[in-house]
């Protein structure tokens, strides 16, 4: 039984990985997929990954939402591969173990072409599984707080079901996460497939677009434009932030360990989105204004991880709180933009 209470145990064992895994001769290097590895966690992760000598990645990206820049330390290493690829379309490669985020993951973006998100969530899952399954790989899906949809349980552990709206403007991003679920446990029961379901909180930090639309990187990018800090109303709906660094390194502890999931990986330090502002003020333009702006549909009210199964399980916490974290994002944005910091 899972702490879901619900009966995830397959009999099947596992498809067989590859005969050259076993071969003598065989320059035993685990093969890595990454898929929307040119994105934001995604390429972080790809630089954890390949600080161990014994890894080869595979990133496989559309460039939606990513970009190669992200990648250009590892364009052209020995040990790296990047691949233009959709995956809403088949992909026959052979790999070890697959890291499925490929996903537009901002509101702004994910909405923009809704039928593409819905598509990229089950379809692209399901083909990452087809090919876990061929190939005997395990496979990890960065799933999101966002299955809890505007969660009546407060904080939310695993256990919790979730208050999500199916036909509203979110749902091609959170009902598609949890279909990405459902396929993953489908899966992992009828094909004896090794799945792991990380449930990812708000995650910031260097690399995510400028213009991603995301709170985080909207309030550093206008502290540094000298523009307004757009709340969004009220201003009391909250999120817990998790620096990237924490984030990589936990789902690597969840696809290197034992336990299916779903795991919460977050930070519980919760903020209201006007302590947010203040904190980005306070740290980075004191001179910026404030201002409350409209929102949009089904925005969540609340949200914050328990954690303690990513504790138990994987030896699990986040290290760097926001104040922390803020400033290291900054630093990034600064030399994007090109605004030096005054002496
Ligand atoms: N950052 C967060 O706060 C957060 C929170 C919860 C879950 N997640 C999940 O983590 C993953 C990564 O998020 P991120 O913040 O790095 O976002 P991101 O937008 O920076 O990265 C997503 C990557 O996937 C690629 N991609 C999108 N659709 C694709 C497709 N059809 N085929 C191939 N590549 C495609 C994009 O080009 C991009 O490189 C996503 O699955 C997201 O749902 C992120
Ligand atoms: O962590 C998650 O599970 C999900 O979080 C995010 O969703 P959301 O929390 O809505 O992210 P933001 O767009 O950063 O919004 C956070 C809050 O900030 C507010 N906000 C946003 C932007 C802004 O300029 N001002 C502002 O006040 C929004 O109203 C919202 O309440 C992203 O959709 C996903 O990457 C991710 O799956």
């Amino acid at each position: 039984m899972s702490s879901n209470g619900t009966d995830n145990s397959t009999s099947k064992k596992p498809p067989s990985p590859s005969p050259l895994r076993f071969s003598k001769f065989f320059q035993s290097n685990m093969r890595i997929l990454v898929t929307g590895g040119a994105g934001f966690i995604g390429s972080h992760l790809v630089d954890k990954l390949m600080e161990n000598e014994k890894n080869e990645v595979i990133v496989v990206d559309n460039y939606f939402t990513g970009t190669k820049d992200n990648l250009k330390k590892w364009i052209g290493h020995p040990r790296f591969e990047l691949i233009r690829h959709d995956v809403t379309e088949p992909l026959l490669i052979e790999v070890d173990q697959i890291y499925h985020l490929a996903c537009p993951a901002s509101p702004i973006f994910y909405k923009y072409n809704p039928v593409k998100t819905i598509k990229t969530n089950v379809i692209g899952t399901l083909n990452m599984l087809g090919l876990a399954k061929r190939v005997g790989a395990r496979i990890l899906l960065t799933s999101t707080s966002e299955v809890y949809g505007d969660p009546l349980e407060h904080p939310q552990t695993e256990s919790y079901w979730g208050n999500v709206n199916p036909i509203g403007v979110r749902s091609c991003y959170d009902e598609g996460k949890r279909v990405a679920e459902t396929l993953m446990f489908d899966y992992h029961r009828q094909h004896g497939i090794e799945i792991r379901i990380a449930r990812i909180f708000n995650t910031y930090g260097p690399r995510m677009n400028i213009d991603d639309g995301r709170v985080v990187s909207n309030f550093i990018a206008q502290a540094l434009r000298n523009e307004p800090l757009t709340v969004q109303l009220p201003g009391t709906q909250t999120r817990s932030f998790c620096y990237v660094s924490d984030m990589v390194d936990g789902l690597i502890r969840l696809m290197e360990g034992e336990n299916t999931g779903p795991i919460n990986i977050g930070n519980p330090g919760e903020f209201t989105m006007l302590e947010l502002a203040e904190s980005v003020k306070e740290l980075i333009n004191p001179e910026v204004k404030i201002s409350m702006v409209e929102n949009t549909p089904d925005d969540p009210r609340q949200r914050k991880p328990v954690i303690t199964k990513a504790k138990e399980v994987l030896g699990w916490e986040p290290k760097v709180k926001l104040r922390d974290g803020l400033p290291l994002m900054e630093e990034d944005f600064r030399l994007r933009l090109g605004v030096p910091k005054k002496n």
